[in-house]
């Protein structure tokens, strides 16, 4: 296994992923890629894995067998003894390309805005306090809150603590950003401010992104490719057009029928 990636390899590569919870398998044997600075969305029913793949790949869960690799980085070094038995700093290599937004916002609620987005690029990358200060205030600009960065989370809506927590993601420039339900906790009229926030990021940036939404239409306009998961498999994925308008599989369908 290489840790230096050619610009041709995928950027994510789970080969033959098995993931269980004690006696329930909620990945079976899953393989999945995505080229680098493309957009996918996982859609699917309720419990069907989409966010234990998320979760997998932000090295928040193990899993039992198969090969994962971001980067070219293999979730198991080289000598290593089975998936994930890496070591911490290998790990913390692999968390360096991957940042993650998640359906509760989880800011620090005794610091401001502008600290909440300057903390990790500090202590985890190391940067000096004015250049990651500079990276923070740019960053609150691009979310639409450069004037709300004395603020505290408590005083900022739903909607604008979960911008704060994009933009804090983005401030360790990671090369993949992974979105569990941005929008799932928002109050409905919260959810077009933070979509429109992805929404740019997807079309203006090079990153590679991997979203789990229930908002059909943002995933049709946002990704380059849909995956319709259940039961912790792709059934069928490709074109979000294709699969919004004419999905092939009757189980896609059902579910379409379902939520649209
Ligand atoms: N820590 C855990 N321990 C035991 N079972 C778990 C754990 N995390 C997830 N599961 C189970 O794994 C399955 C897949 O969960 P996951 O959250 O990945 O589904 P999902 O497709 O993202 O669902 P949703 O759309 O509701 O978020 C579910 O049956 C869930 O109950």
């Amino acid at each position: 296994m290489t840790d230096t990636p050619s610009s041709t390899d995928p950027c994510i590569r789970f080969s033959n992923v098995s993931k269980r919870f004690g006696t329930l398998t909620v990945l079976d044997d899953f393989n999945f890629t995505v080229a680098p600075g493309e957009k996918v969305t996982l859609i699917g029913p309720s419990g069907s894995g989409k966010s234990t793949v998320l979760r997998i790949l932000m090295t928040l869960e193990p899993f039992q067998d198969g090969v994962l690799e971001l980067k070219g980085l293999s979730y198991h070094e080289p000598g290593g003894h089975g998936p994930f038995r890496a070591s911490e700093k290998h790990l913390r290599k692999i968390r360096g390309h991957v940042g993650m937004v998640f359906q509760s916002f989880n800011l620090f609620p005794h610091m401001t805005v502008l600290r909440n987005v300057m903390e990790a690029p500090i202590s985890v990358l190391g940067l000096k306090r004015d250049e990651a200060e500079a990276r923070a205030v740019e960053l609150l600009g691009m979310v639409g809150l450069a004037d709300k960065k004395g603020h505290f989370p408590s005083q900022l809506s739903g909607g604008q603590q979960q911008r704060v927590a994009i933009a804090r993601a983005l401030a360790m420039r990671p090369r993949v950003l992974l979105f569990d339900e941005p929008t799932s906790a928002l109050d409905p009229q919260l959810v077009g401010e933070v979509l429109g926030v992805i929404r740019t990021l997807a079309h203006e940036h090079d990153l590679t992104m991997l979203l789990v939404t229930h908002e059909m239409r943002f995933a049709r306009e946002v990704s380059d490719r849909v995956c319709f998961f259940d039961k912790g498999k792709i059934v069928e994925q490709g074109d979000p057009e294709r699969i919004f308008t004419a999905p092939e599989h009757a189980r896609t369908r059902e579910f379409l029928q379902s939520v649209l």
